[in-house]
């Protein structure tokens, strides 16, 4: 009976979460309303671990549950059409170039994919490379030391720009990080040139930050014209800066292996250009190369930073709780400079649960993947080349992985990833000390996705959001004074998520806060 049960299951489809027009309601609604429609998407996966959804001309699965998401970060999924789409879409490389990609077939792990494309040599595997590259540059211990320590040098600059001891009114906190932060993030990684050349740099950046979810999974290039403008500004800025290094870089000279040097800024960058030549891309596509990294750097770093400062600005327990744990990741180096030891911030507890807190409630993101076999997904199979989707908003927000009396899953709890626990000091007294946990939660908690594809930035992400609060809360004494929308009015209500932005990972706040702040040192 019950492999009669299963056999039906398996040639069964799952429910079908429902459209009013054909192939237009769910994408119309997932682009302009995404609050609505991923309130549906939560609805219908409270009832089955899997649903169907017509997302326009493509048919989905959308999944959930710790066991199924977990699934989908393994080796028989791929985000390769997807990395594509990015590529084409929302980086604009040429069609040469793109050629490279759809040529090797052999995937991004060591060990080539069974295929045409097995026999490739090493070094012109591209997906391979790429991954390769990633791991050198975003994810090795000196490039995260590097970035964070010229990070902290550029950002210290634009505080310092503030006088010390004097009131300042009318700061408001989102616009000043997307301002500032975005600064001295950019010269940390690609060195001050980019932004010298281009006085509108940054505003060209933020406008160019809401087109490539836009483009890469929403209405075709072709329709969406707005889009591929903004885009090709962009990427133009990228393009001349890159060429203009690139004529001016020794590559065989010392700067080649400095942490940071002023032409090329970092190793990252130094490390995506050397890997885009060997593949002898045009400039047009190390461009958008440069587009996407700078997208990826500061288009969720910033809108979560500004959200931990949102939720500490209005909890003054919280703050100060935070405030005193983080100087215990203070440092004084020779010239008497205090600086943050960005590690010893990544290992403090109730930092850490603010911050995972904020990553829980603000990122939101489908994490799309493509078959490479039949697979059985909550006993449903699915067909090779099926596409499955893991919604973070569901898996975030599910009570009983994360509601806790008093404190349901959708609200903001500072000390949710804490617990107390009992042990000695060094004088072997016995004291209570907070101890983040977090364990056993991957299918859970996936605000970088999983598996190969996981976010390459990820360490430095932290690094920067941790760095940013820190050195903010640490150098400042600041003063919540009013809720204000984005043009600087009024607002009576506080901010929520910005409806605008669909599958756009971390969704900036739709209303700022104001502030009046002194610098202390
Ligand atoms: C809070 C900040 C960030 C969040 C929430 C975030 C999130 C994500 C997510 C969800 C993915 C897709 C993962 C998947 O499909 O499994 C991704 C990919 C990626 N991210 Fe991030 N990201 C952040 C910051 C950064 C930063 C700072 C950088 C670069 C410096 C970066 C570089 C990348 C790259 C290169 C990939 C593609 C990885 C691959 O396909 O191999 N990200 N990120």
């Amino acid at each position: 009976f019950l492999n009669k049960q299963n056999h039906e299951k398996r040639s069964q489809q799952p429910p079908r979460l429902g459209e009013t027009i054909p192939y237009v309601s769910n994408i119309w609604q997932y682009m302009t309303n995404n609050r609505l429609f991923m309130t549906r998407v939560r609805q219908i996966l409270k009832d089955t671990p899997i649903a169907q959804c017509q997302l326009g001309p493509m048919n989905t699965y959308l999944v959930t549950g710790n066991s199924n998401v977990s699934l989908i970060f393994r080796s028989s999924f791929t985000s390769e059409p997807w990395i594509l789409r990015i590529l084409e879409n929302a980086g604009g490389y040429t069609s040469t170039d793109m050629a490279h990609y759809y040529a090797d077939g052999s995937g991004a792990t060591s060990r080539p994919r069974r295929g045409p494309s097995e026999l490739l040599p090493p070094e012109k595997r591209i997906w391979h490379t790429s991954h390769r590259m990633h791991d050198d540059t975003l994810i090795h211990a000196r490039p995260i030391n590097a970035f964070a320590t010229s990070f902290q040098g550029f950002f210290a600059q634009e505080l310092e720009a503030f006088p010390a001891d004097e009131w300042v009114e009318n700061i408001q906190i989102f616009s000043f990080l997307k301002s500032n932060m975005t600064a001295a993030a950019t010269r940390a990684v690609v060195g001050p040139r980019i932004m010298d050349q281009n006085p509108d740099f940054i505003d060209a950046f933020w406008q160019y930050e809401k087109t490539p979810a836009t483009l890469a999974f929403g209405l075709p290039p072709w329709i969406n014209r707005r889009a591929v403008r903004i885009r090709d500004r962009f990427g133009a800025m990228c393009r001349e800066w890159y060429e203009l290094a690139d004529r001016d870089f020794d590559w065989t000279g010392p700067d080649r292996q400095a942490d940071w040097e002023p032409n090329f800024g970092s190793q990252v960058s130094k490390g995506l250009a050397l890997w885009a030549k060997s593949f002898a891309f045009s400039s047009q596509s190390i461009g958008g190369a440069f587009a996407l990294l700078l997208s990826g750097l500061h288009s969720n770093v910033i809108p979560i930073c500004g959200w931990v400062m949102f939720e500490l600005l209005q909890n003054p327990e919280l703050y100060l709780a935070v405030k005193e744990e983080i100087s215990e990741a203070e440092i004084t180096n020779q010239a008497s400079k205090v600086y943050f030891d960005h590690q010893k911030l990544t290992s403090l507890p109730l930092l850490q649960s603010v911050f995972t807190e904020v990553m829980r409630l603000h990122v939101s993101v489908l994490i799309t993947r493509t078959s490479t076999e039949n697979i059985t997904i909550a006993g449903y199979t699915l067909p090779k080349g099926s596409i499955v989707q893991a919604p973070t908003e569901v898996a975030h927000l599910d009570e009983s992985t994360w509601g806790k009396p008093g404190h349901p899953a959708s609200e903001f709890w500072g000390y949710r990833h804490v617990k107390e626990i009992e042990t000695t000091d060094e004088t072997g007294n016995v004291v209570n000390k907070l101890e983040f946990f977090m364990s056993g939660k991957t299918g859970s908690f996936f605000p970088y996705g999983g598996g190969i594809s996981i976010c390459a930035g990820r360490f430095i992400a932290n690094a920067e959001v941790l760095l940013a609060v820190s050195m903010l809360i640490s150098r400042f004494d600041i003063e919540f004074v009013e809720w204000v929308k984005l043009d600087g009015s009024f607002s009576e209500r506080a901010a929520i998520d910005d409806i605008r932005y669909a599958n756009a990972v971390a969704k900036p706040p739709d209303r700022d806060m104001k502030v009046r702040w002194r610098r202390l040192w």
